[in-house]
């Protein structure tokens, strides 16, 4: 790869001895890695090997999943870069923890927070970029996760709203992405030598949001994928210059993971206990990561401010007609899928899982409040495709078992055949090899296509 010559002379002044090794790695294609999802049911049970675990990821393997296959779809595996996967576990998950990830599309860091979350508490995943966004909401709903919110919204704008909000806040910030030279050329061409200084502006106009929506005592977890030391150590010294109740946590390092880099600031040695991921010393691509915890005494938790509202509060409660229409519905679902009346929202004729306790967001920009379970279409109830990949077999009296082959053809938007008529014809979660993967309608033997228009694909038969 031809790197530039300005990137070539800084990185020899500051690595020295190091930097031919460092340089050399961005000719070599970088190994691959997945995670599997504990909230599904049988994590395990699927046709990718399981005998490489990654020592420092709970739920990490070394290799490679098809986002063509069953296990990717319906939310069982989640592919993602070895060192990428270190950052999220450095978030503390407790049972009612209020986790903001800040800058997080695609949502490899915020599927992997919710996983770990075990559906307890709330993650707000939020990216400013409306494209971008969306996709997140997608790998979001695949994973299936009921205590997750996805919004679109600018950090200045959250602020306003969420002061002093969050016990754990993930800044996995916009940057030079010096890390990823390898896997995207592109970053390659944007990059210029006053592109770090420019990035460090915007990371710390990001963090100044973050700040605000940190509760005392709380924890900001701090990564980028470059390697300047203007977007690492440098504004991770800015940030303690600035909120002094900040003190930096050791993270703990694992074989090929390197301390951060004191002498990259202002030698404030407390920075060793950052981690760098250099891709000559561990196998995945370049990271830095730092955790600052607040030292302000903890104080009861803060509702959320209320703001003028802007927009039109879309949030209204169910009719009669459309709670009849969802407790219908609801009746296939099993005691251990239930959801209590108080928790359930309509934004439009759209019907969410949405906790009460949670705050209010109607005045935001939301790609996704809560779950959504369903839509209301005249007198009818139509499942939605988020709610099959939030189920587990065991959730639903209705469930239809389908082959690997029918599974490719409901995928690719084909209606299937399901033999025998003594099956009740209607709505049914549709399983294949023990993951619920959509929802179908019964009709006389045929299983009508409701799988996502936008989503449909050809799947290739998996080689392992
Ligand atoms: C490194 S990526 C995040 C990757 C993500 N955390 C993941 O694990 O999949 C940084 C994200 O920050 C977003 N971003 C760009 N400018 C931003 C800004 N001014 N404020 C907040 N986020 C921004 C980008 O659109 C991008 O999606």
């Amino acid at each position: 790869m031809k790197l530039p010559q300005e990137f070539i002379d800084k990185y020899r002044n500051l690595l020295g001895e190091e930097s031919d090794a460092f340089f050399t790695t961005f000719d070599q294609p970088s190994e691959k890695g997945f995670r599997i999802n504990p909230l599904k049911s049988d994590p395990q049970k699927i046709q990718y090997a399981l005998n490489k675990p990654v020592e420092y990821t709970k739920y990490g393997y070394y290799g490679s999943v098809s986002g063509k296959s069953l296990e990717h779809q319906s939310g069982y595996v989640y592919s993602q870069d070895l060192s990428a996967m270190y950052v999220a576990e450095n978030v503390t998950v407790a049972p009612k923890a209020r986790i903001l990830d800040l800058c997080a599309a695609p949502g490899g860091k915020s599927t992997q927070v919710a996983s770990l979350m075990n559906n307890q508490g709330l993650l707000v995943s939020n990216e400013i970029n409306h494209a971008r966004a969306k996709i997140l909401a997608e790998n979001v709903e695949r994973i299936g996760a009921k205590n997750v919110i996805v919004l679109n919204e600018s950090p200045a704008r959250l602020a306003e709203v969420f002061q002093d909000y969050f016990d754990q806040i993930l800044v996995d910030a916009p940057c030079s992405g010096e890390g990823m030279f390898r896997k995207d050329h592109q970053a390659v061409s944007y990059w210029n030598k006053d592109y770090p200084q420019q990035c460090a502006g915007r990371q710390k106009e990001i963090l100044t949001s973050a700040y605000q929506m940190l509760a005392p005592g709380g924890s900001i977890i701090y990564s980028t994928c470059t390697f300047a030391p203007e977007e690492d150590e440098q504004v991770v010294e800015w940030l303690l210059e600035q909120y002094p109740a900040l003190q930096i946590q050791p993270i703990k390092k694992y074989p090929g993971m390197d301390d951060g880099r004191p002498e990259f600031a202002d030698s404030n040695s407390d920075l060793s206990d950052a981690v760098r991921l250099w891709p000559h010393h561990f196998k995945g691509d370049g990271h830095f990561i730092a955790k600052l915890t607040d030292t302000r005494p903890k104080k009861a938790a803060v509702s959320v401010k209320k703001v003028k509202k802007k927009r039109m509060n879309q949030r209204q409660s169910l009719t009669k007609e459309q709670l009849a229409l969802w407790e219908d519905f609801s009746a296939v679902l099993t005691d251990g899928f239930h959801f209590s009346l108080a928790d359930l929202r309509c934004y439009g004729d759209h019907l969410y899982f949405y906790q009460h306790s949670w705050p209010d967001i109607s005045h935001l920009k939301f790609m996704r409040p809560g779950l959504l379970l369903g839509q209301f279409k005249k007198k009818r109830f139509e499942p939605a495709y988020t709610l099959a990949l939030a189920l587990q077999p065991q959730d639903c009296s209705q469930i239809l078992e389908v082959s690997h082959d029918d599974w490719a053809k409901y995928v690719h938007g084909e209606t299937i055949l399901a033999g025998g008529s003594s099956l009740r014809n209607g709505w049914k979660l549709l399983v294949c090899e023990g993951k619920p993967f959509a929802f179908g309608k019964l009709v006389n033997g045929t299983v009508k296509n409701f799988f996502p228009k936008g989503l449909r694909f050809e799947a290739r038969l998996l080689v392992v």
